[in-house]
């Protein structure tokens, strides 16, 4: 490992720990790591950086199960069943921890565009398109300003109200490889709709992800629709 390699190690061990930290007290922490409290204070608060081991100990340490159970731990669920994930779509640096280990689960191939809905698929989005170095394109659900050109989805829902996601059509080109991403998916029918972009634009779709996933019905539309890899990070009933 040169040095560079070494330091951005020692930040990402960082990156996690304050993550980490966000739900638990020191003690709790010291708990899950195995590192002495005080020597965790001085890393989140920035003041020493983890040795390499420690720091690939702590890189390697954080899973899929590790951040579905963070995930778990930051989202709300109201009386419906409804939920409220701002604690995790407002959460940048959680997002970017979120990118590699969703990209080795589900062994996503490196796309030309990570294609994502308005409003809170964009900062999932961002997170994956930064972490393959993809641009990022984001379906909205007016049409942007001083945009000529758009590819439009619509589709009439279950409620009967239609909706109608709009791309501008430079976004993507024919042949790019594309990921689909979303926060959450329920029904199913946004993805519907950004596969259709993804479709209309002549694009090759290499995956599907989603943080959350409220049942199987969106999944499995998404997956009767296309035949890369579809998968969430936590499934919840
Ligand atoms: O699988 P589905 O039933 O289609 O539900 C999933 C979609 O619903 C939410 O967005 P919403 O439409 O609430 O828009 P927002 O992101 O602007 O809040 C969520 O961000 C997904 O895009
Ligand atoms: N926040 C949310 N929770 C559950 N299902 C949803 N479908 C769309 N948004 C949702």
């Amino acid at each position: 490992m040169n040095r560079a390699e070494k330091a951005a190690l020692q930040l990402q061990a960082v990156a996690v720990l304050r993550m980490l930290k966000e739900t638990r007290t020191y003690e709790e922490l010291s708990d899950v790591t195995g590192l002495p409290a005080g020597d965790l204070n001085r890393y989140v608060n920035g003041h020493v950086l983890p040795g390499t081991d420690r720091a690939s100990e702590v890189v390697e340490a954080v899973g899929r199960e590790a951040l579905a159970d963070e995930l778990l731990a930051r989202v709300e669920f109201d009386d419906e069943g409804y939920v409220d994930n701002s604690g995790v779509v407002f959460d940048q640096p959680f997002l970017d921890l979120v990118a590699p280990v969703a990209a080795e689960t589900f062994e996503f191939e490196s796309p030309d565009v990570v294609l994502t809905a308005a409003t809170d698929g964009i900062t999932l989005g961002a997170a994956m398109a930064s972490f393959f170095d993809a641009r990022l394109a984001y379906a909205k659900k007016s049409k942007e300003t001083a945009v000529e050109e758009f590819i439009e989805s619509r589709q009439r829902l279950a409620s009967g109200i239609e909706l109608t996601y709009y791309l501008p059509a430079s976004a993507i080109d024919a042949g790019d490889t594309v990921l689909v991403v979303d926060d959450l998916i329920r029904s199913g029918e946004t993805q519907e709709l950004l596969l259709d972009i993804a479709l209309q634009a002549d694009a090759d779709v290499t995956g599907v992800f989603t943080l959350i996933a409220v049942g199987d019905e969106g999944m499995d539309r998404a997956r009767a629709i296309t035949d890369a890899p579809v998968g969430a990070l936590t499934t919840f009933e």
